[in-house]
């Protein structure tokens, strides 16, 4: 995995060359290409065309005997004026539409790529970088592959057609220019490097400050109820700061280099006119090739000022689709095997560990489980019951091949969860997890989230297999509600009824239960208790469990304690142990000693 998406740094990039990562995108649209190239070959010709035009009116359009003349040049001035004027139109159209292609393109394979990766993946990297990536940098290659690129090209062909124009027009005095033209090219792309590190430095800052501000916004009510809005408003103005001081350093030395450009591009065109001028006083040249040559120095002197620039805007955007193809190229660490096997249709629901040890990959030291085995038959229901820490979520994680154990097997339905395909592996259960994920949309769609196909009559029977169909009704517009971001108009017991709904619709032969009735009151656990009760019946679950209530209905406890099953058996049993983990868990935790 690449360090740099992990860390959140954003690489630094001194070449041009990451851009080459564009290129087969922009082989998927050739015809717009092509158009684009096109009308930017004929914007460059035409422009290139004008002075020759002047030259013909200055010297042969202003005398008496030429009168008929003069119209036919200003008529094709005008036609070429006229072309110039369309070929810029489509070099618009073609250029910036196929910039934006291109980004829909980049944006919408970069995030299916992040949907794939895995647990491992998002356990460092930082969400508000990644969306930063997602927006800031896909701009950052709109305006590169858009207009940039195209202002590029437009500028070479017009500096090299300029040059060779020059040339012709006078070999001479081009020779002077050609000499002079190191002396200003050199010190600009000494000095533009400069430049482009101090933009690259204010972009990366103003990255932290938007991840940051992601990060605050999304967690507001907890900064309002711990009175620490201030403190996130200070982070984040100083967060501000720093961007626009790096922003401000990069203006400053911009704006230098622009001064610089522009003094010594004038500077060279009022020497040529100076030359010239004598050139053309001493009889050496007529005054018409006087112009037109001003005109192609002037040109050529803009395409090297605009390029000079282009090539920081350029540099930018490689650095963006650097970052871009990280994300592009980033694989996960969890994948399908390329022959999968096949799972037994229908379904058992048997899982297994046999001597699993695990260690979360950001802490390699720390044992998470430590030689774990036990066997689960279908249909049976399991309590697994510890102290926080213990490693039961871990376990769930483990089933539904989230991470990968570093010894051991795993094996559903009696297959390697290694060996089978990841989709349908995970198909076979269905989880109820500690912290339900709603997401902004209806509540119909919220419970549709394992099975987005589910008829509006699937959805109301789990609702109401859920006990969740009373609050629904009451909402303001039913199924139809809009939940809000991360479901926030929801009461914590309402969020999991939808999660026990979102668990009863997928109909898996698995059920992972992550203390599933936890928000719930007294009544409504109660009502829920039955209804996963039912939803039970015929389906291997295994719970975690902090009440005596589920313990006290599994066919069987499995007591973890650091990483290791320690205790199984029956509440009866295990609470009989004398200094019993169990025992002592339970009477701690379940007030055993009255309720047994
Ligand atoms: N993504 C992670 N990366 C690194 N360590 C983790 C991660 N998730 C959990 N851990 C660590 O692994 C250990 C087991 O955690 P786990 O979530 O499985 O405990 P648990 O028994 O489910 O606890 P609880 O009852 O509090 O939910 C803990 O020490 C925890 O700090």
């Amino acid at each position: 995995m690449s360090k740099d998406v992990k860390r959140g740094d954003r690489a630094k990039s001194k070449s041009v060359r990451p851009l080459a990562a564009l290129l087969p995108y922009l082989a998927r649209y050739k015809k717009l290409v092509i158009g684009a190239v096109v009308s930017l070959f004929l914007a460059a010709f035409t422009t290139l065309a004008l002075p020759t035009a002047v030259r013909r009116v200055i010297d042969h359009g202003f005398s008496d005997e030429n009168a008929a003349l003069v119209n036919n040049y200003f008529t094709v001035l005008l036609a070429i004026a006229m072309l110039l004027a369309i070929a810029s139109a489509c070099r618009y159209f073609f250029v910036i539409t196929l910039g934006e292609r291109v980004v829909s393109d980049i944006r919408r394979d970069v995030f299916e790529n992040v949907m794939t990766l895995s647990s491992t993946f998002y356990d460092t990297a930082q969400s508000g970088e990644i969306v930063s990536r997602l927006t800031a940098d896909t701009t950052q290659i709109k305006s590169a592959v858009g207009a940039t690129a195209s202002v590029a090209l437009r500028n070479i062909i017009l500096g090299v057609g300029a040059l060779i124009m020059m040339v012709i027009t006078s070999p001479s005095l081009a020779g002077i220019v050609v000499g002079v033209i190191p002396l200003i090219v050199l010190p600009l792309i000494a000095f533009g490097r400069r430049v482009r590190a101090k933009s690259r430095k204010a972009q990366d800052t103003l990255a932290n400050a938007s991840a940051y501000a992601s990060e605050a916004i999304g967690a507001v009510r907890s900064f309002q109820a711990f009175t620490n809005e201030s403190g996130a408003t200070r982070h984040y103005s100083n967060a501000v700061d720093t961007a626009f001081n790096a922003a401000r350093s990069a203006i400053g030395a911009r704006s230098i280099l622009t001064a610089f450009a522009i003094f010594m591009v004038f500077s060279s065109v009022v020497a040529v006119l100076w030359i010239g001028a004598n050139r053309v006083l001493s009889g050496e040249m007529t005054p018409g090739t006087l112009g037109q040559f001003l005109l192609y120095a002037i040109f050529a002197a803009g395409a090297l000022g605009a390029l000079s620039e282009i090539w920081g805007e350029m540099q930018l955007a490689a650095g963006a689709a650097e970052r871009l193809s990280e994300l592009l190229v980033e694989q996960s660490d969890i994948k399908s095997p390329e022959n999968p096997a096949p799972l037994p249709e229908p379904a058992l629901g048997t899982a297994s560990f046999e001597d699993v040890t695990f260690a979360y990959p950001t802490r390699p030291q720390d044992m998470a489980l430590k030689g774990l085995s036990f066997n689960i038959q279908a249909g049976e229901s399991v309590a697994i019951v510890g102290a926080s820490g213990a490693g039961k979520s871990t376990l769930f994680g483990l089933l539904m091949r989230q991470y990968d154990p570093q010894s051991g097997t795993i094996k559903i339905d009696g297959l390697n969860v290694r060996d089978v395909d990841l989709k349908q592996l995970r198909e076979r259960m269905a989880i109820v997890p500690q912290d339900v994920t709603i997401l902004s949309g209806t509540v119909a769609e919220n419970i549709a989230f394992g099975k987005p196909d589910a008829s509006m009559d699937e959805i109301k029977a789990a609702a109401i297999a859920a006990q969740a169909q009373s609050f629904i009704e009451v909402l303001p517009e039913g199924y139809h509600t809009q939940v809000g971001e991360r479901g926030v108009t929801l009461s914590g017991g309402q969020k999991q009824r939808v999660a026990i709904a979102r668990a009863i619709l997928r109909d898996a032969p698995i059920l992972l239960l992550d203390e599933a009735t936890s928000a719930l009151d007294a009544e409504n656990e109660t009502l829920v208790q039955k209804a996963l009760e039912k939803l039970m019946e015929g389906r291997t679950t295994l719970v975690i469990a902090h009440r005596l209530a589920t313990i006290l209905k599994a066919d069987r406890i499995l007591v973890m304690d650091n990483g290791q099953i320690v205790e199984s058996g029956n509440h009866k049993t295990l609470s009989a142990k004398k200094n019993g983990v169990y025992a002592r868990l339970a009477s701690l935790q379940f007030n055993i000693g009255k309720a047994a």
